[in-house]
């Protein structure tokens, strides 16, 4: 039986970094080299080329994901220098077909990606009966943002054909381990090799994942944690920039500053709507939650504080994560003397009357952001944001995709001197008038 391959998935847009990346991870331990679809639509064949004359010892996968005109993509590929070239396995049997033909006229082989197929198990015994050399059982990385897993059908397909089966899909080394315990014989790694500020460490730390499961024939294992732990622990991990690039963009609550600085809230908000000056609901709200969560307080007026010294100390008795007003605060002193995060509109030194009008977790729109009860808030000293609810798994995990981009290109600019826009390719990359 043969060692499992590792092949990395170079994902990326440059080409001149492709390259030196590619050399690190096969110091690393990486067998075979993918030129990445986005490295093959940034950079044309050119990128299979390049990658063939600079590794001519490696097997060298072309990711052209080709869903028609199979023949002519497989030759173009081929030709460039591709030894293995992937196909969609969405496409017609025609198409996979024309790719089989035009493979073995120009010595390739084809690898069917299975990514989005509604029933993998079936179309992969359909793929091998219709000559393809491998399967890939992936799931994209958008797919990957939802929690979606290969795992999760890799054990079946792997059983229901006799051609070797890769693995592709956010893997690490815990991951790719469990993917040779279901039975992969190719693990497929991008992200959490190329995008490491230490490639040839991550490669390394893969390597020896998959040979120790390969060798003592390791079981399948998995620790899945609560999805809200997940979605915790990945926001304690990103900054409010991180989220707010993996959410387009996307603003952050306008005029609410950091009393404390150089802390960090992560939670779920408890919302609360009180009129100026009216302390009841939001020292209320204290009672209503829980440990680890945010309150959310939006105020009709900015003259009489809402908040204070004693609020604050509750919260922190109740182990909740922070406190967010768009209204007034007071106690300034003693709040930044507890350390504990409240973020404000305005300091005052006057507080109002306990009336009691207002809600508890009810809509609002606080720094002219949009509060549900349950949303996600992430603030630090950048701001305030916010992450609907629905979408607070993958928005965490694409805030996290944006950091480790950041790490590598941080590393390039600390380690090897360069600039920024030397390393994104600023200039190609500026719109054209
Ligand atoms: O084909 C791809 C995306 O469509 C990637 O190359 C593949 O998913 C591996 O990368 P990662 O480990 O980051 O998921």
């Amino acid at each position: 039986m043969e060692k499992p391959i590792l092949q990395v998935a170079l994902d990326l847009l440059e080409l001149k970094r492709a390259v030196e990346i590619a050399s690190e991870a096969i110091e690393g331990g990486v067998d075979w080299l993918e030129v990445g679809t986005p490295l093959i639509k940034s950079e044309g064949m050119n990128a299979i080329r390049e990658l063939k004359r600079n590794f001519k010892d490696r097997k060298i996968v072309a990711d052209m994901k080709t869903i028609d005109t199979g023949a002519v993509e497989v030759e173009m590929a081929a030709k460039s220098g591709a030894d293995i070239v992937i196909i969609l396995g969405l496409s017609d049997d025609s198409t996979v077909a024309e790719a089989i033909r035009a493979a073995k006229k120009y010595g390739a082989e084809i690898m069917a990606d299975l990514i989005n197929v509604p029933d993998p198990v079936k179309r992969a015994k359909e793929l091998e009966e219709l000559g393809v050399n491998y399967i890939n059982v992936h799931v994209g990385i958008d797919q990957q943002m939802k929690g979606m897993d290969p795992l999760e059908v890799l054990g079946r397909v792997v059983e229901s054909v006799s051609i070797p089966v890769a693995a592709a899909g956010g893997l690490d080394a815990e991951k790719a381990a469990n993917c040779v315990a279901l039975g992969a014989k190719i693990v497929i790694v991008g992200s959490n090799i190329v995008k490491s500020r230490n490639v040839i460490e991550s490669a390394r730390r893969v390597r020896e994942a998959i040979d120790r499961a390969w060798k003592e024939g390791k079981k399948f294992e998995i620790r899945r944690k609560k999805l809200e732990d997940e979605i915790r622990e990945i926001l304690m991990k990103v900054s409010t920039p991180n989220v707010s690039d993996a959410m387009h963009r996307a603003k952050a609550m306008k005029g609410i500053y950091p009393l404390v600085r150089g802390k960090k809230v992560v939670g779920k908000a408890v919302t609360v709507s009180t009129m100026d000056g009216d302390w009841a609901k939001p020292v209320e709200a204290i009672d209503v939650a829980g440990e680890g969560d945010v309150i959310v307080i939006k105020v009709s007026g900015y003259e009489a504080a809402v908040w204070g010294e004693l609020a604050t100390r509750s919260c922190i008795n109740k182990k909740i994560a922070g406190v967010i007003i768009d209204g007034a605060v007071r106690d300034v002193d003693d709040i930044r003397a507890l350390g504990f995060p409240v973020f404000a509109a305005r300091e005052v030194p006057n507080a109002g009357e306990p009336k009691g009008f207002g809600e508890i977790n009810v809509k609002i729109v606080c720094g002219g952001v949009e509060v549900n009860p349950g949303d996600w808030i992430i603030a630090d000293d950048n701001g305030v944001m916010v992450i609907p609810k629905e979408r607070a798994y993958e928005i965490a995990r694409r805030a996290l995709e944006v950091k480790k981009h950041e790490d590598r290109i941080r590393g390039e600019i600390e380690e090897k001197g360069r600039t920024l826009a030397e390393i994104v390719e600023l200039y190609k990359w500026e719109k054209v008038q």
